[in-house]
């Protein structure tokens, strides 16, 4: 319908330009401009040996190491062997059929999700697939990029297309000024807050509005990374003069003429002016407080200033039960303020929040105080990390004494080794907070950069904008 009115959104554009044929069953063939992959793309690869068959874009196809790198001692060799196994067999896939690679002594490595963009490899318009959930971080860019399965990973791999069922669309508008201390990672937590972490299932998601038009790209990155916990195929955001400050000169963007065609052709994707959403929201962005999540996932979230859930007062018997379950679990009691919530560690990194504006912001809150409690920074990538060594950013986290490390996957997942030990709870600016996420029995607290490092200063959860005061 939306293409007989002419009236297109900015996902029908990037999906019509990319569906090759569609079938009777409504499945579309796409495809695939760029396909990332990690260490997890083993089976993958392994299909695509026992079949004998090659990668049929090696040049589109990007090999990153990020969930089982080191955070420390890289110079050594990876002393856990399972590990290592990880690390080395992805070098070997990429070095097998030649695609190309940042492994882990490049120093562009970093996470899938922070190097795509930081590189130019992740560009508006383009189709983007990884075989990791959070690849709809790529968005930010008027990407539709969407994780896929291990079956989806060896289909691309030989063919670089992909059978995909058309999502609905869904448009969520974030309107008006934020307050300081407030941030897209508080704006992605209360969007998922309203509508579940499933309430986005089967659409793709545009973010819209004046706060998000707002928005740096980093900021946009970490609204996308976040579409997937609420259950969206992809997040996106209309490319505007913002994305095309970001691009130009990145390493693999277009250059000089071809970046201004390229330019032109993007900035023709913003969803026409009646384009048809099947499902609107929207949210005011002045009434966003900081966020904190209290439970076992995304969506048990709320500001700071209000107290842990009453399973008790709570009507939908079902409801109260996962309450009083995650409750249990994460040893917390129904009326509690959340901002009297004792904390163990922090942990700041991760695809949501390790890009140079978290690490900024964080640093803010830190400098010239120490943290109560120990903890771990892993900037988003090698070169994100080079950057806040040059502004002096890692002294500011030092001297408040927090680790510095490498960058990777690191306390997000735990796959490296880099775990919160068990029963600690971690205020962390993650994106998933899931029972066992960041180590056995660990319990994790999802918020902000600026509120994981009030935090860390305080010793529990709190609100961060009285830290700020006075300050930038
Ligand atoms: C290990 C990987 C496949 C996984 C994902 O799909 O997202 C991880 O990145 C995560 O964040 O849980
Ligand atoms: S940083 Fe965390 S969420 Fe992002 S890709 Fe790695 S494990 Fe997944």
């Amino acid at each position: 319908m939306a293409a007989e009115t002419g009236q297109r959104s900015l996902f029908d554009k990037v999906w019509d330009q990319h569906a090759v044929l569609t079938r009777e069953d409504g499945q579309s063939l796409l495809w695939i401009d760029r396909h990332f992959f990690h260490e997890g793309s083993h089976h993958a690869f392994n299909q695509l040996k026992a079949r004998g068959a090659g990668v049929a874009r090696p040049d589109l196809t990007i090999g990153v190491a990020d969930h089982y790198v080191p955070t420390r001692g890289r110079d050594a060799p990876i002393a856990d062997a399972a590990v290592r196994g990880m690390v080395e067999g992805m070098e070997a896939n990429a070095a097998r059929h030649g695609t190309r690679l940042f492994g882990l002594h490049d120093p562009r490595q970093g996470i899938v999700h922070v190097v795509g963009p930081e590189q130019g490899l992740t560009l508006p318009g383009t189709t983007i697939v990884c075989g990791d959930s959070h690849t709809s971080t790529h968005g930010a860019f008027g990407a539709m990029a969407f994780g896929i399965g291990a079956s989806e990973v060896a289909h691309v791999l030989m063919t670089q297309t992909l059978w995909q069922r058309r999502p609905r669309r869904m448009r969520i508008t974030v309107d008006g000024a934020l307050t300081p201390g407030v941030g897209a990672k508080d704006v992605a937590l209360a969007i998922i807050a309203r509508i579940g972490a499933d309430g986005a299932q089967g659409h793709a998601v545009e973010y819209a509005g004046s706060t998000v038009r707002g928005f740096s790209m980093e900021a946009r990155l970490t609204l996308c990374n976040l579409a997937i916990e609420s259950g969206a195929r992809c997040g996106m955001v209309a490319p505007d003069e913002t994305t095309l400050r970001y691009l130009r000169g990145r390493p693999f963007a277009p250059k000089g003429a071809d970046f201004d065609a390229a330019a032109e052709a993007w900035m023709a994707l913003p969803s026409d002016p009646g384009a048809a959403f099947d499902r609107e929201v929207s949210l005011a962005g002045n009434e966003i407080a900081p966020v904190v999540t209290w439970g076992v996932t995304p969506e048990d979230a709320l500001p700071v200033t209000m107290a842990v859930p009453d399973p008790g007062k709570t009507p939908d018997p079902a409801r109260a039960g996962q309450i009083r379950d995650a409750l249990d679990y994460m040893g917390l009691r129904p009326g509690q303020p959340l901002a009297e919530v004792p904390i163990d560690r922090v942990f700041i990194g991760s695809c949501t929040n390790s890009r140079i504006e978290d690490l900024r912001a964080a640093a803010a809150v830190l400098a010239g105080r120490r943290a109560r409690v120990p903890g771990l920074v892993s900037p988003g990538s090698s070169l994100v990390k080079r950057q806040a060594e040059e502004e002096g950013l890692d002294r500011i986290f030092r001297e408040a004494g927090l680790e510095w490390v490498e960058s990777g996957c690191s306390m997000c997942v735990g796959m490296n080794g880099d775990q919160v030990p068990p029963g600690e709870r971690c205020a962390s600016t993650t994106n998933r907070n899931f029972r066992g996420r960041q180590g056995p029995r660990a319990r994790t607290h999802l918020m902000s950069p600026a509120m994981v490092a009030a935090a860390a200063v305080a010793g529990h959860l709190t609100d961060v904008r009285p830290m700020l005061e006075g300050r930038n």
